[in-house]
């Protein structure tokens, strides 16, 4: 197991074409790109965590029935000090380094402590953010890693603090229909306030001497204050309907004064996040057109939410879908000597990915009886209990048990929709099968083979597509049988059966998270065309024009 979690991967940077079984759809033009951990060692030393790993590129360009594969390390300035020193020399999520051993160590200590908040790593390994016409690395810190999505190149880093005060940011924005971003962050401490951020990134911008730069226009959408000074909710996500935003404080926290004194004490990160289990989540609703939450205090139980499914409204209330845990179990099961051969042993979940929906009433009857549910849709049994106080108890609908990696058919983010594909995950954090959930019928098709671990699989819509799931679904699968190459493999969204596989003989990295860019996106972008283009694959025939 420490082989497909912990071993380095060897990059491919000459396009290599796969072996193509099965019929892609012709329609089916443009490049899957994807992000995630690929180098966990650097010399002798070592990362703890799954999450640390150096971030490695890989995309799959599907033209004209066939596919090409290539991957980059992400020329981050944590990767740059790292392989110039030969050892980790940045900290990570799980991993606390030590630049210089032989300088005095108190002075590094003293402009740690000087910095309650530490100068964080660019190691941008978690998604792909489309912005205007750029796309970027993503993480979770304040950096982002501008790329050339056609060649994998490593371009600009961008502080986000530059445009807006947040520290920390989500890797999971949300885009409107115009293409507009809207994401979120936390601003630690900033004049005496600790804040979560919602900003906007418009997609369009007028060009300036430096071109056109979308960061430059950013806009504070709105800030909701931490309850807490000091220890602010962590999150990974967040949902928006039509006319809202969903925000879920959750009491999974991180401890500020933990963080800033992490250096001395010899400890990561990962170490100043604490779950809170006899907390309440605090529901915040945000209404697009005035800009504030909604002033009724929603709340439910303790909960881990990493990933929000989708949100809408439905007669008057608020509905959403995210998976949840009970505790904050997940994140310890990525230290990598879990994920050893006795994985299955030591990396069984305490509690079960579990997709649950929500219902918030839009508007809270004040003289409501204290008691009595406010939720009368016939669509959910997720309640929503009036208490004194102008606050109102939300209990959840259970919908899917063993589930991650959620994804939709994106041009109903925010809108009724019917189906999530997702990974399926068991009492372990591996996925074994690729799902197609149903929250009408809650009924699901899956998809899984023997040896096959798939990526999150991402829906891609039919030009013309009429129904929800009017399209196909990609996955990359990375196989546990060294004889078994991994693979591209594309299914039929409505049928959920394959109607193709490309084999591609490289050593593929199991990924995160990422994004489908159509052709027809860049016959629309005036990127001049890469330098770096190669001369012919690898394998036997011509590179694909990018
Ligand atoms: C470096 C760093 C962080 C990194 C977090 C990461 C890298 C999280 C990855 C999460 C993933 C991959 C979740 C998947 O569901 C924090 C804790 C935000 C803050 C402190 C500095
Ligand atoms: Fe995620």
């Amino acid at each position: 197991m420490d082989m497909i979690f912990g071993k380095n991967k060897k990059e491919q940077l000459e396009p290599v074409r796969a072996k193509v079984t099965g019929r892609i759809p012709t329609w089916l033009q443009g490049t899957l790109l994807r992000n995630g951990p690929g180098m966990h060692t650097v010399g002798e030393t070592r990362y703890n965590h799954w999450f640390d790993g150096l971030a490695l590129l890989h995309s799959f360009t599907i033209r004209d029935g066939e596919v090409y594969y290539r991957s980059k390390y992400l020329r981050s300035d944590t990767y740059n000090a790292n392989i110039e020193a030969n050892r980790i020399v940045v900290s990570e999520f799980g991993t606390m380094a030590y630049p210089d051993p032989c300088k005095n160590i108190f002075s590094k200590a003293f402009s740690y402590l000087s910095h309650t908040i530490p100068d964080f790593t660019d190691n941008c390994l978690i998604n792909i953010m489309k912005c205007g016409e750029d796309f970027y690395a993503t993480t979770e810190t304040n950096y982002m890693r501008k790329i050339n999505p056609q060649t994998l190149e490593t371009l600009e880093k961008v502080d986000y603090r530059k445009y807006v005060a947040v520290n920390l940011a989500t890797a999971h924005p949300h885009y409107d229909a115009a293409g507009n971003v809207l994401n979120m962050g936390t601003s630690i401490m900033d004049k005496g306030k600790t804040k979560y951020v919602i900003f906007k990134i418009p997609a369009t911008v007028p060009e300036d001497k430096k071109g056109k730069n979308p960061l430059k226009h950013t806009e504070v959408f709105c800030s909701i204050t931490s309850r807490s000074l000091l220890s602010p909710s962590y999150y990974h996500s967040f949902g928006v309907t039509e006319n809202y935003i969903v925000f879920l404080e959750q009491p999974f926290k991180l401890d500020i004064l933990k963080m800033s004194t992490a250096y001395i004490r010899g400890v990561n990160w990962a170490s100043c996040l604490a779950f809170h289990k006899e907390d309440k989540t605090y529901i915040h609703i945000i209404d697009q057109r005035t800009k504030k939450p909604l002033p009724t205090k929603f709340y439910t139980d303790a909960m881990v939410v990493f990933h929000h499914v989708n949100a809408y409204e439905e007669d008057g209330c608020l509905l959403f879908d995210v998976i949840t845990y009970e505790d904050s179990s997940l994140y310890q099961l990525f230290y990598l000597a879990n994920l050893n051969q006795d994985f299955e042993e030591n990396s069984r979940l305490t509690s079960i990915p579990t997709l649950r929906r929500f219902a918030v009433p839009l508007n809270v009857d004040k003289n409501a009886e204290v008691g009595s549910n406010l939720i009368e849709l016939a669509s959910t049994t997720a309640r929503a209990l009036k208490e004194k106080d102008d606050q109102v108890y939300c209990q959840p609908e259970l919908l899917y048990e063993g589930l991650e990696l959620p994804r939709i058919n994106y041009a109903h983010n925010g809108k009724r929709y019917r189906y999530v594909f997702a990974a399926e995950v068991q009492w372990s954090p591996i996925p074994t099968k690729i799902l197609k959930y149903d929250v009408l019928t809650k009924s699901s098709l899956k998809w899984g083979q023997e040896h096959c671990w798939p990526a999150e699989p991402l829906f891609v819509p039919t030009p013309d597509a009429k129904d929800e799931d009017d399209g196909i679904v990609l996955s990359a699968i990375v196989s546990t049988d060294p004889q078994k190459l991994p693979f591209l493999l594309i299914l039929d969204a409505k049928s959920f059966t394959e109607l193709a596989r490309a084999s591609i003989d490289v050593e593929m990295h199991l990924d995160l998270h990422g994004l489908f860019i159509p052709d027809t996106d860049w016959d629309a972008r005036k990127q001049a065309p890469s330098q770096e283009e190669p001369d012919g694959a690898p394998d036997c025939c011509e590179a694909p024009q990018t």
